[in-house]
């Protein structure tokens, strides 16, 4: 249970601030996170790793000569914006291109794809790595499916002290997928994890038992039993993990980094305790345990529990694994930060006010009730929402929800009270979603809008029809980059019958009119979600779990449109233009 915040909404801010004024002697701000206190050598690749808050040390902890250049930091559970990691690889870039090095989850994998697609509009060599050594998330055969849970480590610092090495960024990379072809973990939890204000864990178990395959977010495992004795856990986390020695290894005669990782509510004697069986059964087994870790390497916030990584070494990862390092959280030999001391850096000034017309003008005004109406009905249902995202999600969907919205409406409104047109208020108020939530929804919600935007424009009211031919382009743009189809139970399931059935009435029914029936199909499609298994995000590998409950995407959609369409039937707010019928 977190005792210590003061506003909640601010507490990842605050923890950055702290951090980065206890660790002076390595890291220094920047926008969207933190990045080494030196600059990066000229011409040499730059690592830059992150997610989201609550598992520290990672990722800011790994900041430093040996191991990562910057952390792009997210809020708590919910990976950072594309712009902040953009933001942060920008500030550390030096002429030899940029690795991003993140956990598979689907927020991140959409935020850090969209950074490295803009790094590389910008003339930037950028590759990319997703971690993925959760073996209870997806089978081998799937295995790019999986969760990255503490083989996090493993990848950065292979990848860290290649590029320490002056290696060119193409090999930084295929060393970071070697690493993580050879790093498997396991974890197990006996207690939810409780965010900051929040009155409920994310999840709980029951007293006495354990949940097997825990991710680091509280997603439900992927099994449960009562909790086993110390040694127990030891045998059953390195007899799953030894089932699965990777390709081309034997395990008898294998050298092998064993880490035992503290989710954050297990004391480091328990764990100490766990590790003497480990160590027994490795070397049972014929494996040489090289340089073992046992402690707190990537945390779930208050999360009682925790994992086993193996790495299995080879010659040339064993030297980088044992490389010098000296970042706040892992240090080992001597190495020099060589180049000069940089300041903290703030935020870019903010954009200026396009022109817009008179009519736009009073559009955007109708964008802001519009806005107003959503936050309304999210923070209502916020709760709810996070009840349903935890049946097999990771329980934040009402929290990203509402910081998204929120965001979006504080943005709108000063882009209103400065002259924006309606599209610049949509565009504004979607950047401002996907950089303050994070997060799957957020950057789905953040591009929706923003092609929302740049399809009504700055120029005159936009009518029914414009504003449909928006919400087509904006659910193309939503299904164009997170690749999902009707029936994998997400939020697209409500959004596509929403946005045929508005191009369909929006000429006859004008935009009231068709709004609410396209509202209707929405709503019955979220509810009809809860009789599919989910095939992407966060729900995939807990399926059968989700059977009888809807998607949490597919709701949210569903009350956010709904609640515009109120604003829409209003008298008092100035009316969008109908279609000529
Ligand atoms: N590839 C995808 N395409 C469209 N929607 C998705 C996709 N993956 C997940 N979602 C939606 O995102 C919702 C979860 O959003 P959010 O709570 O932000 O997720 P997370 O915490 O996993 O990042 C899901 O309920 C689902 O509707
Ligand atoms: O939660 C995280 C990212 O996952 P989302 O899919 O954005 O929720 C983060 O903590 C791990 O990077």
């Amino acid at each position: 249970m977190t005792r210590l915040f003061n506003d909640p909404a601010a507490f990842a801010d605050e923890m950055t601030e702290g951090f980065v004024a206890s660790h002076r002697r390595w890291v220094r701000r920047v926008p969207g996170g933190v990045a080494r206190r030196t600059a990066t050598r000229e011409g040499g690749a730059a690592i830059v790793v992150g997610g989201g808050s609550g598992h520290y040390p990672a990722f800011a902890g790994l900041v430093g000569p040996g191991l990562a250049h910057a952390a792009a930091m997210g809020n708590l559970f919910a990976s950072p914006s594309a712009q902040q990691v953009h933001s942060v690889a920008k500030s550390v870039e030096a002429g030899g291109g940029v690795l991003l090095a993140y956990g598979n989850y689907a927020g991140d994998v959409l935020h850090f794809t969209q950074a490295q697609e803009r790094l590389r509009a910008e003339g930037i060599d950028c590759l990319s790595i997703a971690v993925t050594d959760d073996v209870s998330s997806a089978s081998l055969a799937e295995k790019h499916k999986r969760r990255g849970i503490a083989g996090d480590l493993t990848v950065f610092k292979v990848a860290g002290a290649a590029a320490e090495e002056g290696r060119p960024l193409a090999e930084v990379h295929a060393l970071a997928v070697r690493a993580n072809e050879r790093t498997r973990s396991l974890g197990v939890a006996f207690t939810g994890c409780t965010l900051p204000g929040a009155r409920e864990p994310l999840f709980t178990v029951p007293a006495g038992r354990m949940a097997v395959g825990m991710g680091i977010h509280g997603e439900p495992g992927i099994g449960e039993q009562d909790v086993p004795t110390a040694d127990g856990l030891a045998e059953l986390l390195v007899s799953r993990l030894l089932d699965e020695v990777p390709e081309g290894v034997r395990a008898s005669g294998a050298r092998v980094v064993p880490i035992l990782n503290g989710l954050g509510g297990v004391k480091y004697e328990e764990l100490f305790v766990v590790y003497r069986r480990v160590a027994e059964l490795l070397a049972e087994a014929g494996i040489e345990a090289v340089d073992p870790q046992v402690g707190e390497l990537v945390t779930s916030f208050d999360m009682a529990g925790t994992s086993l990584t193996l790495f299995w070494l080879d010659e040339e990862l064993e030297r980088l694994w044992l490389a010098p390092v000296d970042a706040p959280t892992f240090r080992r030999g001597s190495v020099e930060a060589e180049g000069d001391v940089l300041p903290d850096a703030t935020a870019a000034a903010e954009a200026d006010v396009p022109p817009s017309s008179a009519e736009s003008r009073q559009s955007a005004a109708r964008v802001l009730a519009a806005l107003e109406a959503a936050r309304a009905t999210i923070d209502a249902n916020a709760d709810e929402l996070g009840r349903i995202d935890s049946v097999a999600g990771d329980g934040d969907h009402g929290i990203g929800m509402q910081r998204g919205v929120h965001a979006a409406y504080d943005m709108a409104r000063d882009g209103v009270a400065h002259g924006a047109g309606a599209g610049t208020a949509l565009v504004w108020a979607g950047d401002a979603w996907a950089d303050k939530a994070g997060g799957t929804s957020g950057a789905l919600w953040g591009m929706a809008l923003r092609a929302l935007g740049e399809a009504v424009g700055d120029d005159d009211a936009p009518d029914a029809a414009r504003v449909a031919a928006g919400v087509a382009a904006a659910a193309d743009a939503i299904v164009g980059f997170g690749k999902a189809q009707i029936g994998d139970k997400t939020l697209v399931d409500a959004l596509l019958p929403f946005s045929s059935t508005l191009t369909q009435r929006a000429a006859s029914a004008g935009l009231a009119g068709a709004w609410d029936e396209a509202a209707t199909a929405a709503e019955r499609a979220a509810a009809g979600t809860a009789n599919l298994l989910p095939r992407m995000g966060r729900a995939r590998p807990h399926a059968e779990k989700s059977l009888g409950t809807p998607d949490a995407g597919a709701v949210s959609l569903a009350l956010v449109v709904r609640a515009v369409h109120t604003t829409l039937t209003r008298n008092e707010a100035p009316e969008w233009k109908e279609a000529e019928v």
